[in-house]
């Protein structure tokens, strides 16, 4: 369980290399418990190698990350992490590719069974309980993933470009359902993504990238109101936030 007292994830001074190369430049950043925060960069700038050492995945080659205060070495235990790609076994079910995780960490999936059907109704997949994933959308399969990540009921979600692969109408569906999911359970989420509109729509907080080596150019306060939905696109402080981050992108030459 996370300590009270600690930000969910702390990323202190982290550098990484990969041979010669720098992907990641001296990076510090706190995400405090119950943000939504997204990292939000041009291609190639670090976001998912900067995840995937949060998730203890590839350890950083400098520099430190903390999970509730504990260093992280390996994968700790209360995190999900959903991939751009959905990565469901194809020969199983819906709910077979979500107990997985279960099966995975050694958890009884009967005592799972009302968080299961909480997280099916809750995501819209309802009646696909027993379907494979070729029999469903790729909007569906990124829901499974979505569920599959959330089954043991992690404190911190890690999402490296969940929608990147969907067309824009099912990315704000899902991104609607993801907000409904997050308002329900309130957990930290570090959220990566190319979009800054998907950024501005979903986040508290908006960390951007410079390109490589990946550097922090700006971070950026959201204050909307949820629950929020597409009309806010016309607010001034969604335009705000919008104009600042792209005045951030054109000085430093990126483009979204
Ligand atoms: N294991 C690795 N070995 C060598 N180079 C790597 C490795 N992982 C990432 N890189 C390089 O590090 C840089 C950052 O990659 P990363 O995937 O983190 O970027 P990104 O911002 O997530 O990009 P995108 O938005 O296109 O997914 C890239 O130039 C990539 O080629």
């Amino acid at each position: 369980m996370l300590k009270s007292d600690n930000p969910a994830i702390e990323i202190q001074n982290v550098t990484q290399h990969f041979g010669k190369f720098q992907a990641l430049d001296r990076i510090d950043l706190d995400i405090p418990q119950g943000q939504f925060l997204s990292v939000l960069g041009p291609s190639g700038c670090g976001k998912s190698t900067l995840m995937r050492a949060v998730a203890g995945l590839v350890p950083p080659t400098t520099g430190t990350i903390k999970i509730a205060g504990d260093q992280v070495v390996k994968p700790h235990p209360d995190v999900g992490i959903v991939f751009q790609r959905s990565t469901l076994l194809p020969w199983r079910s819906v709910v077979g590719n979500i107990t997985l995780q279960l099966e995975m960490r050694g958890k009884s999936v009967d005592a799972y069974r009302s968080r299961l059907n909480e997280l099916i109704e809750l995501t819209g997949l309802a009646g696909f309980e027993e379907a494979l994933p070729h029999q469903l959308s790729g909007g569906m399969q990124q829901r499974v993933a979505l569920c599959r990540a959330l089954i043991h009921d992690p404190k911190i979600l890690l999402m490296d470009e969940p929608f990147g692969a969907l067309d824009a109408m099912t990315r704000e569906t899902m991104n609607l359902e993801l907000q409904r999911v997050w308002l329900e359970s309130r957990k930290t989420v570090m959220f990566i993504t190319h979009s800054i509109s998907e950024a501005v729509f979903l986040s508290d907080r908006i960390v951007v990238m410079s390109q490589r080596p990946g550097r922090v150019a700006m971070t950026i306060d959201v204050d909307l109101p949820r629950p929020r939905n597409y009309t806010m696109v016309g607010d001034p402080v969604f335009i705000e936030a919008t104009t600042q981050i792209r005045k951030c992108f054109d000085a430093a030459g990126m483009t979204e």
